[in-house]
């Protein structure tokens, strides 16, 4: 099995991305979804939070109101570190759990939604493929505020929060250019779906070159038993 990260800016259309692959078939761990399980209400990282954030972030019922604890991350950096520094270690763990769960269904790869993916780092050492879904700054400002209903100056604030687009542009081995239309976008992750099915086609080939391998250091060391004794 192998990993293919998921990546880009926020409202640059992961999600967009990332449903076509669903209805195509493909494994998807979504990170934002699991960043909501790990926060409710009773989990070690929902205590930490109240802890260091106070309960001017929760709802009447209790649970993290997620649009006040947006308001108080994204407007401080030191409180956006203690609130990553928080969640990161858990989301990471759930992830690999969902993770662990594909490879024993059979999947032979798994896409994993990861906004931050670039910016933490720490799980690009275990990836194959990285997936860039970049849009041009201004359509990117524009859907945010749309999808959110955050003025200019909030929005920017949430992009600045991230490493730059255009710079994960550069470090990804794929990019989806998602500033047009769905269609075009379709299009392009149609295109990315059967790149990713071919090289799951070329994995037995390289497990057999690696067995092969093996086997011959294994003979090697055989003969040299032999010629020592
Ligand atoms: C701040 C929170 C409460 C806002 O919740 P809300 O439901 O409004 O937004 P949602 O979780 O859907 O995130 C929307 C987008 O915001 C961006 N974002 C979220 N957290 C961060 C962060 N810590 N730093 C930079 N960008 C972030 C991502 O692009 C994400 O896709 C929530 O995002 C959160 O708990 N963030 C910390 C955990 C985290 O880093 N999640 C990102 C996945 S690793
Ligand atoms: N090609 C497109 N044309 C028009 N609207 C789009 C396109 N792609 C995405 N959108 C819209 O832009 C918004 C952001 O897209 P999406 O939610 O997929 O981004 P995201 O990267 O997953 O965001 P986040 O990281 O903030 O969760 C959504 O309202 C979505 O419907």
């Amino acid at each position: 099995m192998f990993l293919v990260g998921l990546t880009g800016g926020i409202a640059s259309g992961k999600s967009t991305v990332s449903s076509v692959l669903r209805e195509l078939g493909c494994a998807i761990v979504d990170a934002d979804v699991v960043a909501r399980t790990v926060v409710e209400p009773g989990t070690p990282t929902y205590g930490r939070i109240v802890q260091h954030f106070g309960p001017d972030v929760l709802r009447e019922g209790g649970e993290i109101d997620r649009q006040k604890l947006g308001q108080v991350i994204f407007s401080s950096e030191e409180k956006r570190r203690l609130l990553n520094s928080i969640t990161h270690p858990e989301i990471h763990k759930a992830m690999l759990k969902q993770i662990l769960l594909y490879f024993l269904r059979g999947y032979r790869y798994v896409v994993l939604d990861v906004p931050l993916l670039f910016e933490t780092r720490r799980l690009t050492r275990f990836l194959n493929h990285t997936v860039v879904v970049y849009c041009d700054p201004a359509t990117q400002l524009s859907r945010l505020m749309h999808r959110d209903g955050l003025t200019p100056e909030q929005a920017k604030q949430r992009v600045g929060a991230q490493m730059p687009l255009n710079e994960k542009r550069g470090l990804a081995s794929h990019v989806i250019e998602n500033s047009g239309t769905r269609e075009d976008t379709h299009r392009q992750v149609l295109r990315l779906h059967a790149t990713l099915e071919d090289s799951a086609e070329h994995l037995p080939v390289r497990l057999l070159a690696i067995a092969a391998a093996l086997g011959l250091a294994g003979v090697l060391l055989y003969a040299v038993k032999l010629l020592v004794s």
